[in-house]
């Protein structure tokens, strides 16, 4: 899909491509829409980062809240988007053993309950070990710097998402 595509599309059309660019948060996408035309890819995505970058912590930290557990309840249940379970089951999120799954769990747990929302890491960078590795460093950062890191993932799945979605055929959209 070319820019020229994106930048004709209305907004309903889209939020439906792009509202979940940022996981289960379309209204980044729905205020994106309104500062079309983009001059390419960057451009688009600098605009969805703004976004994010000019909110209130509080509503950072909500962005955070949006995306679910890795290898957490939503796998088994089944209700991830499908974004998240084609990021989740390449790095092989989906398969964890009983024991793996668990020590991924506690881990979540604890790190939810120190800085009060989710575990974020780009899973499509990631396989099972380094996710764990990666949870236990982080889980001993400082709030303020572990709410900028996560939000950096936040825009890595951003990024690489927004990528699919420009290399996509409008025809398979
Ligand atoms: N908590 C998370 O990091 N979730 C996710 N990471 C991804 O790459 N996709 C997700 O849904």
């Amino acid at each position: 899909m070319d820019i020229e595509k994106v930048n004709s599309m209305d907004f309903g059309e889209f939020v439906d491509v792009f509202g979940n660019v940022i996981e289960r948060c379309p209204l980044i996408a729905a205020a994106v829409w309104s500062q079309r035309p983009f001059s390419d890819l960057e451009d688009l995505k600098k605009h969805f980062f703004a976004f994010i970058d000019a909110l209130p912590q509080s509503g950072q930290e909500g962005i955070l809240r949006c995306h679910p557990d890795l290898a957490g309840s939503e796998v088994r249940r089944g209700t991830l988007t499908a974004e998240s379970q084609r990021e989740q089951s390449g790095a092989g999120l989906t398969t964890l053993g009983a024991d793996e799954r668990l020590r991924l769990a506690e881990l979540n747990a604890q790190y939810r309950a120190r800085f009060g929302f989710p575990f974020v890491l780009a899973a499509r960078f990631s396989d099972r070990a380094a996710v764990s590795r990666e949870l236990a460093r982080r889980l001993l950062c400082p709030s303020s710097q572990e709410l900028r890191t996560a939000l950096g993932e936040v825009k890595k799945i951003g990024s690489l998402r927004l990528a699919d979605l420009l290399r996509a055929d409008p025809a398979k959209l």
